[in-house]
């Protein structure tokens, strides 16, 4: 039998190659950052050549670092960052725009018509989500009316479009010779273009963003063989494409209603298992495909989704020279008893779930002589964990369910002491497996699925395993009174963009 399922793990800011065995545990990992874009205010871009590039060095090293060949590879799984949209030449092959980054706001204005009629909420009930900026069918939108040539080669098939599991699938299994198109419920949920009760590209949808549909690829289930790979990986059947952040939910072993997980690591994204049901929000959350296996039904999840939880880390780092690194923003909390009275709120790109409020900028509130930059540290760190408890009571206000426990993975998660915090404010246990690659492993489990590397995803669930929980020991007054200070901070953020 094959030794390994391998992962490409495609992110906002490195793409890692991840060789994992039959017990869940990682055999190699290579990983290289890519460059990032910002060509004028609000717009990000990266360079999809650069990026698939980047894929090909990191399968060959992992598979060097392993000294393994091809032949012990069983499947091969591809995760992304969603809703980026990538553009590229049928016949050539050649992208004809950069990528444009789910972060990039240049379609502000499409979102602001596609609104007029019908309000941000028109399209909820058919995709789960608010017209926003960043998801993919605006971006699409911007595109195909600012390339010159993008419509007419779309019209006539020649153009190829789709988030990064689209470009890298189609070049890894062969590109202009005869590589496919496609992508999966779960990052097809992302592009406000598929409808979330068919699993289909919605014609009203396609029309309200003059999309043509032969430039789309054809949607598939996260767990089947999609085709063949070449080059490196020749002969290994592609069987496994999740959006990150449901490969995390996955790779926790969230597979049933009611089971969340929270990844902290740039951003963070609070996904909670909600069945086999879509749940539409009321409460500024979004609706989504949590995963669909082969020809099984789809399980759904509500997500929360907030835009600075470690960015403010790295802001105080960065930006004001508080710290060194990243790991010196818990020694430095740990030098003061509290947060002095302070509060920040990183609404620096406006503030996403569950307010959605693009007309808010961030704040420091609070402030009296007594603040030194300890305070500061500590409330950053503060600043994940009350907006992780905004989420979490949008969670229980949309479905009446209480969490029992939250899952943790992602870069920011070996900081103890926010941990700690995180469970006082949210008053549940939070859980750190061990393996904290959930991303990655999440991937691995849904093709090793589709190709009887793993049998059911009951042999899954006993592979996960727990490296720390931290219990609630705050007093309740004390959370509430905490809480409400937060409150009444973010309330200052809003409306301080006079025009949005
Ligand atoms: N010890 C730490 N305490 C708090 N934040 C941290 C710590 N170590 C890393 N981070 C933050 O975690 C983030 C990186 O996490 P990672 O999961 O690699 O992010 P991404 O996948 O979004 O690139 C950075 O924003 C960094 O500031
Ligand atoms: O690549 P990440 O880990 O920053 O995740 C980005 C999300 O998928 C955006 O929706």
């Amino acid at each position: 039998m094959s030794r390994y399922i391998a992962v490409i793990d495609q992110g906002t800011t490195s793409t890692r190659c991840i060789l994992f065995d039959h017990a869940g545990r990682a055999g190699a990992m290579t990983q290289m950052e890519h460059r990032q874009f910002y060509p004028r205010p609000g717009w990000v871009e990266h360079d999809p050549l650069e990026i698939w590039q980047n894929v090909q060095t990191v399968v060959s090293k992992a598979l060097q670092e392993a000294k393994t060949e091809t032949g012990d590879i069983a499947a091969l799984a591809v995760t992304n960052q969603r809703e980026t949209l990538v553009a590229w030449d049928q016949s050539t092959g050649n992208p004809i725009y950069p990528a444009i980054v789910w972060q990039d706001t240049r379609s502000v204005e499409i979102c602001d018509q596609l609104s007029l009629e019908g309000g941000r909420d028109r399209f909820r009930v058919r995709t789960g989500l608010p017209i926003a900026t960043y998801f993919s069918g605006p971006k699409l939108q911007w595109l195909l009316e600012n390339i010159e040539g993008a419509r007419i080669k779309a019209e006539r098939g020649e153009l190829l479009c789709g988030t990064i599991d689209s470009w890298l699938v189609w070049n890894l299994t062969g590109g202009v010779n005869g590589g496919v198109h496609v992508t999966d419920a779960t990052n097809a949920s992302r592009t406000l273009l598929m409808n979330i009760e068919t699993l289909a590209w919605d014609d009203d949808l396609l029309a309200a963003m003059n999309v043509p549909p032969a430039a789309l690829p054809a949607i598939h289930s996260s767990s089947e063989i999609y085709g063949l790979a070449t080059g490196v990986l020749a002969g290994v059947p592609v069987a496994g494409i999740l959006g990150d952040q449901q490969a995390a939910l996955f790779g926790q072993t969230g597979f049933d209603r009611g089971e969340a997980k929270n990844t902290y690591g740039t951003g963070c994204f609070l996904l909670l298992n909600t069945g086999s049901n879509p749940v539409h929000s009321r409460h500024g959350l979004i609706t989504t495909v949590a995963y669909q296996l082969g020809d099984t039904p789809p399980v759904f999840a509500l997500e929360g989704s907030i835009a600075y939880a470690g960015a403010l880390v790295q802001w105080l780092r960065d930006n004001l020279g508080l710290i060194k690194t990243a790991a010196e923003v818990e020694d430095l909390a740990n030098s003061v008893e509290d947060n002095g009275g302070i509060y920040i709120v990183p609404a620096f790109s406006g503030l996403f779930a569950p307010y959605w409020r693009s007309d808010a900028r961030g704040i420091i509130i609070g402030l009296t002589p007594y603040a030194d930059k300890g305070h500061f540290a500590r409330a950053a760190l503060e600043a994940t964990a009350y907006q992780t408890r905004d989420i979490v009571d949008a969670m229980r206000q949309e479905t009446g369910m209480d969490l029992d426990l939250l899952k943790v993975d992602g870069g920011m998660v070996v900081n103890e002491t926010l941990m700690q915090f995180l469970s006082d404010i949210l008053g549940i246990p939070i859980a750190r497996p061990i393996v904290t690659e959930t991303t990655a492993l999440g991937a691995a489990y849904a093709a090793g699925l589709a190709v009887g590397f793993w049998a059911d995803i009951g042999e899954l669930r006993g592979l996960w395993r727990k490296d720390k929980e931290w219990q609630p020991r705050m007093a309740r007054e004390t959370r509430d009174y905490l809480y409400s200070g937060w409150n009444k901070a973010v309330k200052h953020t809003f409306g301080w963009l006079d025009q949005v």
